[in-house]
């Protein structure tokens, strides 16, 4: 079943606006954790503007489930990964001044570059994903990078999906299956909801991982952690079962 990693900069932004520790991050993984989810997402940016360098440092050992570091390969990036070595890290083309991730990997022309990083990543154990659109042509060369799985940048299918969702999902689920028939593994993330999430699910097969942050902390300012982390299980539980 597709397993839900918990993206927790929002928490790090909620504290950051006042200094001090509240609210608690390793508190909140923690927790997030213990209700069922399956990973922690951080995505530490060159301004440490929510996500620490420090934090990331703290979660490691604090952490039961799979720990995925997302974020633009500069040296200081490339450094904090092999050093807290997570299972997993996402590789992502922001800008250092990008508000958040706004485009997935130009997989042809940065091929030399991010097959020299996907390697010294892998020469330490940890699995890499690197972000793309929904463009079966950066899927296919995202394979000469070396890299074990792609994430599926959702932005356009959560916007999408309010109009038309079957229009939508399409290239997702054709980006999907060249994935498969390259022998990559596929996650995907951002602007995933509880609105959205199930449909998705439910019509990429082998979906392997979710990573969302943005709705799941707003929806536990209404909801509740603990009762939004198990309602997104749920959802991909449903998925599962074939429930739409
Ligand atoms: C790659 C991706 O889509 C997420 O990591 C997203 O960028 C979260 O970052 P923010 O929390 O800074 O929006
Ligand atoms: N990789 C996507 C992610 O970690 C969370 O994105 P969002 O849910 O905050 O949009």
């Amino acid at each position: 079943m597709t397993k839900l990693s918990v993206n927790i900069n929002k928490i790090a932004t909620l504290r950051n606006s006042r200094g001090g520790n509240m609210p608690d991050l390793l508190e909140a993984a923690r927790n997030i954790e213990r209700f069922g989810a399956q990973g922690i997402t951080v995505h530490p940016r060159p301004d440490e503007r929510h996500i620490r360098y420090a934090d990331v440092r703290a979660l490691k050992p604090i952490l039961t489930t799979e720990f995925n570091i997302e974020g633009y390969p500069g040296e200081r990036f490339i450094e904090l990964v092999n050093e807290v070595k997570p299972a997993q890290v996402t590789l992502v083309p922001d800008g250092p001044d990008a508000i958040t991730s706004n485009a997935g990997w130009d997989t042809v022309a940065h091929r030399d570059m991010l097959r020299d990083i996907v390697a010294r990543f892998k020469e330490n154990g940890i699995r890499v994903s690197i972000f793309v659109e929904a463009d079966p042509r950066m899927v296919e060369a995202a394979v000469a990078t070396g890299t074990d799985r792609v994430e599926l940048y959702t932005e356009a299918y959560a916007t999408g999906y309010k109009t038309d969702p079957e229009r939508a999902i399409a290239p997702f689920a054709a980006a999907a299956e060249t994935a498969r028939e390259c022998g990559l593994g596929v996650n995907a993330g951002h602007d995933l909801s509880l609105e959205n999430l199930e449909y998705f699910a439910a019509r990429i097969p082998g979906l392997l991982e979710v990573s969302i942050g943005h709705a799941l902390i707003s929806e536990a300012l209404y909801l509740g952690l603990e009762n939004t982390v198990r309602l997104y299980l749920q959802k991909l539980q449903n998925a599962a079962h074939g429930k739409r």
